[in-house]
């Protein structure tokens, strides 16, 4: 498996504005350590914690937090601009917004690495073809996978449909609890982050941005 993502370049390797643009659409560079280098890392954070790291509950523990990262933190392997490939043309000349909303996921920010939980709601309107509606929160779902910042998700959500699907605009808004605000910290508990980004249309035309803000708030009420 690593040699497979060490064949796409390294997001850190951003040789100029182009790269840089591109990196979103990369599975990103990991050099992975190996499966008893991170048990040995689990086991200094159990005795961080300042538990027994003897005591029979924890002796599969890393073994579990391992297996349980990879399965968080899959959205490194994966390539967001992959899942976009497949497009369907024969659409009736449709091209009118089409609004994927409530796409919840999870998270966990880079700060603490405790969880995001939130949703997206990804509008885009189409230039002669549509995607999969399923693939759009697959995109999602790979950068909620990572590491992240609210701000960053909601950018390369845009970023990767506008790049791949060059759709006449996009529309995301992502509404978040972090809990790293809510456990720790500040400890403020149901306080709600809201994110959006705008490419094309939507961020030209404020008619459309209200319109995609409507759709969202008719539909819940
Ligand atoms: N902008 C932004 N900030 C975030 C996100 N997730 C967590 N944070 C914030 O990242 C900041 C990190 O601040 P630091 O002062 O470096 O770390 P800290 O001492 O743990 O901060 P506190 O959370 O205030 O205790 C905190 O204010 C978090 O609330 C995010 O997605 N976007
Ligand atoms: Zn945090």
């Amino acid at each position: 498996m690593d040699a497979v993502i060490k064949n796409f370049p390294p997001h850190t390797d951003k040789g100029g504005k182009d790269a840089e643009s591109k990196s979103f659409m990369d599975k990103p560079f990991t050099d992975r350590p190996s499966q008893e280098e991170v048990e040995a890392a689990v086991r200094t954070l159990l005795r961080w914690t300042g538990d027994d790291i003897s005591r029979e509950g924890l002796i599969e523990t890393p073994q579990r937090v391992a297996k349980a990262y990879r399965e968080m933190f899959s959205g490194y392997d994966q390539c967001p601009a992959e899942e976009l490939g497949r497009t369907f043309e024969e659409v009736q000349g449709y091209n009118d917004m089409v609004l994927i909303k409530d796409i919840s996921f999870h998270s966990h920010c880079e700060h603490h690495m405790v969880p995001i939980i939130g949703k997206a709601h990804v509008a885009y309107l189409p230039d002669g073809k549509v995607v999969g509606l399923s693939k759009i929160a697959r995109v999602v779902d790979i950068f909620a996978r990572r590491l992240q910042t609210q701000e960053s998700m909601t950018a390369q959500i845009a970023g990767v449909i506008q790049e791949v699907l060059q759709p006449r605009g996009v529309a995301v808004l992502i509404e978040a609890e972090h809990m790293c605000m809510a456990m720790r910290g500040i400890r403020k508990q149901g306080s709600t982050t809201l994110t959006t980004t705008f490419t094309g249309a939507y961020k030209q035309d404020l008619q459309e941005q209200a319109r995609f803000m409507t759709m969202l708030r008719d539909i819940r009420n």
